[in-house]
């Protein structure tokens, strides 16, 4: 069962008038997703949290996670990641939102990954450390209140080693300034994977642009792949075409 046309294309608008900021928008669906993943699935078990989360945004409302489409681009990343640095992975998020990319990740990344997780909005926080807890992933997710040029001047981001994997999905304004300041920090070495979410819908052109760009060529070999707006199964004629990035940093540059 899939939410039909008029519904789909009515709560999609809803979302992107946030589309800027990325931010939720404020009517509880979060807390109805929270309430249903609960009452659905038994406690500690992440693959089914990540399940029933993907079966309630297909079936019932639509939500801004990346999605069971765009994350097994996702999922190939860090498999990828993992595959040349054998042992768990550090991982980076910009953009918690429910923790359904969070909690995917950590299903699919090798035992003792570590996940990082930034989310400014204190209520959708705390809905996604509640999603987290029944997914019995406390000790492996942490999620850290608030924009990233403040928490990098904090720890742990502060004294974190660089990060084998970041995933950028947060406010499409601060993709590329984000990414510079993780350069800026050192937090990211040679062969971090760096996942990009939304570059097309809601859009986010000055981040192709800068992995098109001399500078962005010089840091970063960037593969996009094309992609469905999550939880959409007709993109090219309704204009629901989506594209992830995923680039992988070549080391410190002149310009960076
Ligand atoms: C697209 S959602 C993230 C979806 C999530 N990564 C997933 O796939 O399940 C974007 C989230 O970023 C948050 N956000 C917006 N601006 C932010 C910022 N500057 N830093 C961190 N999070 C931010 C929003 O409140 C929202 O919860």
């Amino acid at each position: 069962q899939v939410l039909n046309r008029t519904n789909l294309v009515s709560q999609i608008t809803f979302f992107l008038r946030a589309s800027k900021t990325a931010l939720s928008p404020g009517d509880d669906r979060e807390k109805r997703l929270l309430d249903h993943v609960v009452s659905t699935t038994p406690a500690g078990d992440a693959f089914a949290v990540v399940q029933a989360i993907d079966d309630y945004a297909w079936s019932k409302e639509w939500f801004m996670n990346v999605g069971d489409q765009k994350g097994k681009i996702l999922d190939e990343a860090v498999h990828n990641a993992s595959k040349s640095t054998p042992g768990p992975l550090s991982v980076l998020e910009l953009g918690t939102y429910c923790a359904y990319s969070a909690i995917r990740t950590i299903a699919h990344a090798p035992k003792g990954t570590h996940l990082y997780t930034l989310e400014v909005v204190e209520k959708t926080a705390d809905i996604a450390e509640r999603m987290i807890a029944h997914a019995g992933l406390q000790q492996q997710i942490t999620v850290l209140r608030g924009p990233l040029e403040d928490l990098i001047h904090q720890d742990p981001l502060r004294s974190l080693p660089p990060f084998d994997v970041v995933f950028i999905d947060h406010n499409k304004r601060y993709y590329v300034s984000d990414l510079k300041l993780l350069m800026k920090a050192g937090k990211l070495r040679e062969g971090s994977v760096v996942v990009g979410d939304n570059l097309l819908i809601p859009g986010v052109p000055e981040y192709i642009e800068y992995m098109n760009s001399p500078e962005g060529k010089e840091a970063f070999d960037t593969a996009f792949h094309d992609a469905k707006l999550e939880y959409t199964w007709a993109p090219t004629s309704w204009g629901f075409a989506d594209q992830v990035g995923v680039s992988v940093f070549k080391g410190p540059t002149s310009m960076s």
